[in-house]
């Protein structure tokens, strides 16, 4: 594995109301490397996203992203985990419903990050008509928006908007990228042009990706890791590595042995949830 990005060290997650999401879960992620959470629904597959974020601290344990502390201010992390020269790490956040801001043109809102992160912030004055203009709008062209950076957010469809919020997650040339089920919404056809461009940009520009989905082809034809979680609270049960040869094909995502990984993958998940059902009836009758 490449050198480690992320580390979730015996992490445990509970929420304000009581819910055990993760409980003394581990997970590395190495520089580079596209990495797919896969596992039963509400099993804390978002939870491990917002963590590395830096959106959530743990309940307990580290999370450590690109030598830093996950979240915390430099002064009030712990030294023992944290390098506190380490630079921030910059990441591109993409959703499954893209929220755009209406008031502002697809350019404008591609442009969000460079507004807000160092060090494009302090240039977004005079490059916001020349050079980041022109940043959005090649990423733009190669989702398949050319031409269409002028337009509102409600002149666009479902995959045109999810296209536009992929280009403002990466604008800022993230080192590290998160994704929450970026496709779901979307039509099949539009789904599988989504995963060629997002192969596409992720072979030009190798951040670090950690993706969240339900649809197995999609992380077997997208990663080159994929970690299956077992019923909340969720822990990794099983760490596969997809080794097919890049750049991966639509048509090849078809190939029996991809049919294969996605089969025992769907067993492993099924055997998972009723585990997570046979657990939680236990607790019911203990209770
Ligand atoms: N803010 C919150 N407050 C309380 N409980 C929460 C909160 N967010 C999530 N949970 C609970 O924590 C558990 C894990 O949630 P999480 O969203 O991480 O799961 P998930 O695997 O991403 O689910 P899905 O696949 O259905 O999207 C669930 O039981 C959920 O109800």
């Amino acid at each position: 594995m490449n050198p480690t990005f992320i580390e979730l060290a015996d992490v445990t997650l509970r929420y304000g109301g009581g819910t055990l999401a993760l409980d003394h879960t581990d997970l590395r992620v190495g520089e580079g490397d596209f990495v797919a959470l896969v596992g039963p629904s509400g099993c804390g597959k978002s939870t491990i996203l917002k963590l590395t974020a830096g959106l959530l601290r743990p309940s307990s344990g580290a999370v450590i992203v690109g030598g830093r502390e996950a979240g915390a201010p430099a002064a009030a992390a712990d030294a023992r985990l944290h390098d506190p020269h380490a630079p921030r790490v910059r990441i591109g956040l993409a959703f499954q419903n893209p929220t755009m801001l209406p008031w502002l043109t697809i350019r404008e809102n591609v442009m969000i990050p460079l507004k807000i992160v160092q060090p494009f912030r302090a240039d977004f004055a005079r490059k916001k008509r020349g050079e980041y203009a022109e940043r959005a709008e090649a990423l733009l062209a190669q989702v398949g928006l050319k031409g269409f950076g002028d337009k509102r957010p409600w002149q666009l469809s479902g995959g045109m908007l999810q296209r536009a919020s992929l280009c403002r997650a990466l604008v800022h040339e993230p080192q590290l990228l998160l994704l929450d089920e970026p496709f779901g919404a979307l039509d099949q056809f539009t789904r599988e042009e989504l995963w060629a461009i997002m192969q596409d940009l992720w072979i030009a520009k190798r951040p670090t990706v950690l993706l969240v989905t339900h649809d197995l082809r999609e992380s077997a034809y997208l990663a080159n890791r994929i970690c299956v979680m077992s019923a909340r609270p969720g822990r990794i049960l099983e760490d596969r590595a997809v080794p097919f040869a890049r750049p991966r094909t639509l048509e090849g995502s078809y190939a029996p042995e991809i049919a294969t990984l996605v089969q025992e993958l769907r067993m492993r998940i099924a055997h998972a949830r009723s585990d997570g059902d046979a657990r939680a009836a236990d607790d019911r009758r203990a209770a």
